[in-house]
């Protein structure tokens, strides 16, 4: 079975990478937490993850922000009580590329951490 998107790695993306259309990234997307993540304008993923309080959702910003510094592909992160939204596409190619949902899919295995029992 072909890995899931969490296991693979950030490609390294190139400013001659095209932005992928909604077509080529369909299938990434249903990888993705539904109630988390939409695509918007075919251009950038937007996830909102909920939290208990604001400790839990500054400590997985942290996490996410060390992910980020990790892989060299950074969102922008919203940081409210409870909630976090994070923006994420690809600056050189002004648009989605695999690593974004890549990333996302990360996002979405550390957030398990952050789940109620
Ligand atoms: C200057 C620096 O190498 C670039 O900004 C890197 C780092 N982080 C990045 N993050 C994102 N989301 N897109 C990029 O193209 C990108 N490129």
């Amino acid at each position: 079975m072909a890995s899931t998107l969490a296991d693979q790695e950030c490609e390294a993306c190139t400013s001659a990478d095209e932005p992928l259309t909604e077509d080529e990234y369909a299938n990434y997307l249903t990888e993705l937490d539904d109630s988390v993540w939409e695509v918007v304008d075919e251009y950038y993923l937007e996830g909102t993850y909920e939290f208990e309080d604001f400790r839990d959702a500054l400590e997985f910003t942290y996490e996410i922000g060390e992910l980020a510094e990790e892989e060299w592909h950074h969102p922008d992160i919203h940081l409210t009580w409870g909630k976090v939204r994070v923006e994420m596409w690809t600056h050189k190619i002004d648009g989605l590329h695999k690593t974004d949902f890549v990333m996302a899919a990360r996002m979405d295995r550390i957030h398990e951490e952050y789940e109620p029992n």
